[in-house]
């Protein structure tokens, strides 16, 4: 994936290209929970709210399942907002036990805790945590048992006073996620870096805070919010609303926990450069704030945490449709595979709405190959010279044909697309089949001159989804009756 976070003066990141890279597709090949579990450790008998608005936001952001270990007179309280949250009334605070019991009730606690702790994508621990020192005790143990297994933690609210009065549970461990708001960063720096908040140069301090907690992610949070790892830092700075009601930490924990866990998805398959937990909080952030203003252009001063969480949906519809990531995978389900294609052309799946292309109108008719790579995709677009039944040629007909990793399509992710292998012929034909609404970008496409043969070129990223829809059309066009004739 090309740079997304500029180099120069502006740290500002490319929050709506990362978005767009790490959102998985929507196929009918996946089982639940393949998009994410997310745990929110946190909710005691004071807050209710928080834990309950970092859960559903993962679920409304995608997440498949999200659960809520909380104590047990918080349990009833978030379970009755929403029957969606998996609720688990675990975590005990002092006044409810005997001090002789406390070693066995933090066993329990952790033995509890530790039957899922595997299953997690990501952990957020802190929102509505409260600060009961039996209970963050406890909490500890489920952090180190985290680490210990490497699940992903995201840091917030009362997690990160915890964590600030002991940083061990967190220094050195690359996905600790340390989310402050204005006094918890303050605190944050008094105690790692013994001095005051210092906004002149407040990209160093952030990196040297990151740094100094041993190379842990911290997205401090504000006006602007800042992500550093202590390598790289980087800004979002885009949306936003100027309404300051309490919760929308909460919903940016659940947020970057969905993301960071898409993040590693993609890291694992090898298809991002940058660090997944940084590209986590910058996608996570700039989604929460993208609803932030939605749900202020309609609420106005009387904008709520749960008018946001409401936006959520909308926002991601904004930024990367549902309609773009499904096309392609509705139509391979229809794939079919073409044999004599296949010979020529190593393991090719060919369709057409549904039909194989006759292997007596394909065979030795591949005129040239359009191949589009996606990041975890492939499109190949077959340019056959069609022939009638008699042998004459009647021009050339592009033809989708996917090929790869069909189960993964997601192919608004793209960040490269690459052409090549098409005859010059081939080219000029094609062009009758380019709207016009792409063909600015793709000049060499419509070039009456005659190209290279081995030809290429890229497309930026934000133009994928037009040339997805040229794709669309170009197949369209083929479902009428003259392509079949
Ligand atoms: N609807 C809900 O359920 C919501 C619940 N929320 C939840 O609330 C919790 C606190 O988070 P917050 O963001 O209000 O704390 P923040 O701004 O750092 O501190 C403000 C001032 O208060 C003080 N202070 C805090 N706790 C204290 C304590 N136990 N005992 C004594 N002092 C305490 C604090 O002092 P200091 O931290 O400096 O000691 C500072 O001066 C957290 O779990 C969050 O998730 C929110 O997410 C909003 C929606
Ligand atoms: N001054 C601001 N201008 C614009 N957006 C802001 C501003 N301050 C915070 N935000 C946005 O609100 C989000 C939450 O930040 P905030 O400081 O409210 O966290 P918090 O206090 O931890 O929240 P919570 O009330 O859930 O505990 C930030 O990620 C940021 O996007």
């Amino acid at each position: 994936m090309q740079s997304v976070i500029s180099s120069g003066p502006s740290l500002e990141a490319d929050s709506v290209s990362i978005l767009r890279s790490i959102i998985p597709g929507l196929e009918s090949t996946k089982h639940k929970g393949q998009a994410g579990k997310i745990a929110v450790v946190g909710g005691c008998r004071e807050y209710t709210g928080a834990p309950y608005f970092s859960a559903i936001s993962a679920l409304k952001i995608g997440a498949d399942l999200s659960h809520v270990f909380c104590t047990k007179d918080a349990a009833p309280v978030i379970k009755s907002y929403s029957p969606e949250l998996i609720v688990h009334p675990v975590l005990e605070e002092s006044y409810s036990i005997r001090d002789e019991e406390k070693s066995s009730i933090s066993a329990k606690v952790i033995a509890e805790v530790e039957k899922w702790m595997e299953r997690f994508d990501c952990l957020v621990v802190g929102p509505g945590l409260g600060r009961d020192p039996f209970l963050l005790d406890c909490v500890s143990n489920i952090m180190k048992h985290a680490r210990e297994c490497n699940v992903p933690i995201v840091i917030d609210g009362d997690g990160l006073y915890l964590v600030t009065n002991c940083l061990d549970l967190v220094s050195g461990y690359p996905l600790a996620v340390l989310t402050p708001n204005v006094n918890e960063y303050k605190r944050l720096v008094q105690k790692v870096l013994n001095s005051e908040v210092n906004d002149q140069n407040g990209t160093d301090q952030l990196l040297s805070l990151a740094k100094g907690i041993g190379g842990v992610t911290i997205l401090r949070k504000g006006k602007s919010d800042f992500v550093s790892d202590g390598k790289t830092a980087c800004a979002v700075s885009i949306y936003g609303s100027p309404r300051r009601c309490g919760g929308q930490g909460d919903i940016l924990s659940g947020s970057v926990a969905v993301f960071l866990s898409w993040a590693r998805q993609c890291a694992a398959k090898g298809e991002l450069s940058m660090n997944p937990t940084i590209l986590g909080c910058v996608a996570g952030s700039a989604l929460l704030r993208k609803a932030a203003s939605l749900a202020f252009e309609s609420k106005k001063r009387s904008t709520l945490t749960a008018d946001i969480i409401e936006c959520l949906g909308r926002s991601l519809q904004e930024i990367c449709p549902t309609e773009d990531l499904t096309f392609l995978s509705h139509n391979t389900n229809f794939c079919g595979a073409d044999t004599r294609a296949t010979k020529r052309r190593e393991n090719v799946e060919c369709f057409r709405f549904g039909q194989l292309i006759e292997p007596s109108f394909a065979a030795g008719m591949v005129d040239g190959w359009v191949r589009v790579t996606l990041r975890n995709f492939e499109v190949l677009l077959l340019c056959i010279v069609r022939r009638k039944r008699s042998g004459g040629r009647t021009g050339a007909q592009p033809w989708a044909i996917t090929r790869g990793q069909t189960s993964d399509v997601s192919y608004t992710q793209a960040a490269i697309l690459e052409v090549h292998d098409v005859p010059p012929s081939t080219l000029r034909s094609m062009s009758a089949y380019v709207p016009s609404y792409v063909s600015p970008f793709v000049p060499s496409f419509v070039s009456p001159s005659v190209p290279p043969s081995n030809f290429s070129f890229s497309v930026p990223p934000e133009m994928t989804i037009q040339l997805m829809r040229m794709l669309e059309f170009m197949i369209l066009r083929q479902s009428g009756p003259q392509a079949t004739s």
